[in-house]
């Protein structure tokens, strides 16, 4: 019995004084792996020059494309494939960016270490997961980093040049949407009384005179209302003059349904440096959503929504953005309340009506690259009263006859609105 106690004390003893030169040896080890890692952090440090750049940051997207743009990665085995779409989200486009792991490139005679991580978390938005970039190189070297990442950024901002950027409205916040649109120039848009002129003018004399506004305190904001019956170039006016004053264009839409007052008062007030505001269709986006509203002002539950004293505040509350330039488009102007249109939020309200017969005949002599006063381009027009057919039928009229001026007036009387129906 006595043996047995001794055995089992031996034993217990053992396993002690093994666990603890395991703790001891395990310890020394964790010990030992933490001052090597400082002094490999150490030595890294000295030796190389890491910059770190994460999805999250615009530089992600720019650094990817100048590396889809350079010669050792287009060399590269070890590639994935991203698809681009244009401004439409048609014509994809695949372009070839270093998949995940480690690269090397040369850039201006330096070695430049790539290294893409992807992260195990996800971004909710859009469902891809986070990743990150890390660029290393000897520290000698560091320039050349700062260089690339200079140049990553101007190739993609040099590439939006004479573009107009389109941002859309997505779960509360801005995003790009597809490819920058080519400039359609003002030329192209026909419009009466020098419509255009006048508006630009007002445009660049608000950009100009900030200071006006601070020193008389008047809220440096201006808003514009294009109305009048579809077709006759609203959107394509504010397309234009965004082109003419380089400027990218905001699209607001009121009608997702997770826009709410917070949500369209953050929109309106952050949008992006050195764009238009875009609101279409004021009048049926918002008489959608305010039905939307009275039914569910009987739903107790309802913490979500937009209301109209919402979109009021968002317009003109003390939070508003500075300089913000708003257009708002609508085909049915004696449905906006009045409030929504007064003087303030509304300094400028433009009627865009459908095409007199000076309009049809600058139309057509556009159409077929004719001199302004072209005897054709009168002989068309004189078919048609004025504000007979928007400008949008005239030209899908135009577009059957793309090469034949003469075929298009031999066949006018066709446009004619007896002979539509
Ligand atoms: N004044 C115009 N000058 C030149 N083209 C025009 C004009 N108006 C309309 N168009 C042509 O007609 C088409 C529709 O124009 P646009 O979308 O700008 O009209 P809109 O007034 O905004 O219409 P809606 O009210 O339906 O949105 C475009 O392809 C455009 O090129």
């Amino acid at each position: 019995m006595n043996q047995l106690i001794k055995n089992n004390s031996k034993t217990i003893l053992l396993g002690i004084s093994s666990g603890i030169s395991l703790f001891i040896i395990n310890g020394g080890l964790g010990i030992f792996k933490n001052i090597s890692n400082y002094i490999l952090n150490c030595i890294n440090e000295k030796i190389y020059y890491q910059i770190d750049v994460d999805s999250k940051d615009k530089s992600f997207e720019w650094l990817l494309y100048w590396l889809s743009e350079h010669e050792s990665v287009k060399d590269s085995t070890h590639l994935n494939a991203e698809t681009v779409y244009n401004n439409i989200g048609k014509n994809p486009k695949v372009i070839l960016v270093p998949s995940v792991g480690q690269h090397t490139i040369k850039y201006k005679g330096k070695t430049i270490w790539i290294s893409r991580i992807r992260d195990s978390t996800f971004d909710m938005g859009s469902g891809a997961p986070f990743e990150s970039i890390k660029l290393s190189t000897l520290i000698n070297n560091s320039s050349a980093v700062n260089e690339l990442l200079q140049e990553a950024m101007l190739l993609s901002l040099n590439k939006d040049i004479g573009k107009t950027v389109i941002y859309i409205n997505s779960e509360g916040s801005w995003e790009r949407f597809g490819n920058p649109r080519s400039i359609r120039s003002l030329d192209s848009v026909i419009l009466n009384n020098n419509l255009k002129q006048q508006l630009l003018d007002d445009i660049k004399s608000f950009i100009t005179n900030e200071s006006w506004y601070r020193n008389r305190g008047i809220p440096y904001r201006r808003g514009y209302l294009l109305y009048g019956e579809p077709g006759n170039g609203k959107s394509s006016l504010i397309n234009a003059i965004a082109g003419a004053l380089n400027l990218d264009i905001c699209i607001v839409s009121l009608s997702q349904k997770e826009v709410d007052d917070r949500q369209i008062n953050h929109l309106l007030n952050n949008a992006p440096p050195k764009s238009i505001l875009l609101i279409e269709d004021i009048d049926a986006a918002f008489k959608s959503h305010r039905s939307q509203v009275d039914l569910d002002s009987t739903n107790s539950n309802q913490i979500n929504s937009l209301t109209y004293s919402g979109l009021l505040n968002a317009l003109d509350g003390v939070a508003s953005q500075e300089g913000r330039i708003l257009f708002m488009t609508t085909n049915r102007i004696e449905l906006l309340d009045n409030a929504l249109i007064r003087e303030g939020r509304v300094d400028m309200k433009i009627e865009i009506t459908n095409a007199t017969k000076e309009q049809a005949s600058q139309l057509f002599s556009h159409f077929y690259n004719l001199p302004q006063d072209s005897p054709l381009s009168n002989q068309f027009s004189s078919n048609f009263a004025n504000y007979q057919l928007s400008m949008s039928q005239i030209q899908g009229f135009l577009l059957k006859y793309i090469n034949c001026p003469e075929k298009a007036i031999e066949e006018s009387y066709k446009l004619l609105p007896v002979n539509l129906s």
